[in-house]
This record gives C-alpha cells, structure tokens and sequence, in this order.
C-alpha cells in the first residue's frame, strides 16, 4: 500500500483540504501520513484515519523528513505557502531537501500534485490492462 505524507501552511490549508476531498477515492486505500494540524483536518475532511505527527513548528516537518529517509513514504503533497514567512523554514526547507535526495515525487502545488495523480492512476491502469506483457513479447518471438 502506497504511503502519502500531506503537509499544508495555514495559508494553503483550504487548498490542500478541498484537493484531498476532490480525490477521496484515490485516497482510501492509501495509508496517509501528515504533520498535525493538517493531518486533523484531512481525517475530518475524508473520514479517514491519518496518521497525525507533531505540528510542523514543533517537528513535524522533521517527522516526516525522517520517515522519508527511512524509506516510508512514497510521495510528499507539501502545499507550502510562499506568501508567508514560517518560524520553522528551516524545517521546510530540509523536509523539501530530503524528498529530493531520496527521489520521492514531491507536489508543491495543486497542478503538481494532479500531476502524480494521474500518473498513479495510469500506472494502475496500465498493470492491471496488460498483465499478459510478457506472455504477449513471447509470442511475437516465436513468429
Ligand atoms: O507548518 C507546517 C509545515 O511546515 C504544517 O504544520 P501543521 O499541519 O501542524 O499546521
């Protein structure tokens, strides 16, 4: 099962909360992780249990960072907010530095995150329409 981290500034909340419900059933059978403020808000929004970290002044922001180096997150939705100064930048700045140096597909904004999406749903898509990959490059081999 695919691990999301969710992270959202107070002032990309609304955003990140009307996203998440747009999406609700690509959601429910992904195991959601988040920093606490926001991972309250996304359980309430979707009915869905998330696994809520500390607020990201108090280290959520790290939290997730260190699950990420420990490779238990798949991708990162992090809809920072660019308008305002954050008392922990330097938390948001590392957590955004871990999620490239481990190669995580990382949405900072909402086009971004429809992006991965998508690709998520293709992906799916594409494993579950041609399981025969395979059997079928045998048989052009043998003609
Ligand atoms: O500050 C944050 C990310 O840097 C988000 O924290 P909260 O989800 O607790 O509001």
């Amino acid at each position: 099962m695919k691990t999301i981290a969710l992270v959202a500034h107070d002032g990309k909340k609304k955003a990140l909360l009307s996203w998440v419900s747009a999406h609700k059933a690509f959601f429910a059978d992904k195991q959601l992780v988040a920093t606490g403020t926001t991972g309250k808000l996304v359980s309430d929004a979707l009915q869905q249990d998330v696994m809520c970290l500390a607020s990201g002044p108090l280290g959520g922001d790290q939290q997730i960072g260190a699950l990420i180096a420990e490779q238990k997150i798949d991708w990162l939705v992090f809809f920072w907010d660019p308008l305002s100064s954050q008392p922990h930048d330097p938390d948001v700045k590392a957590l955004i530095r871990l999620a490239v140096v481990w190669n995580i597909p990382v949405a900072c904004n909402q086009a971004t995150a429809d992006f991965i999406i998508h690709s998520s749903l293709y992906q799916q898509n594409y494993q579950r329409d041609v399981p025969d990959f395979s059997l079928h490059t045998t048989r052009f081999d043998r003609t």
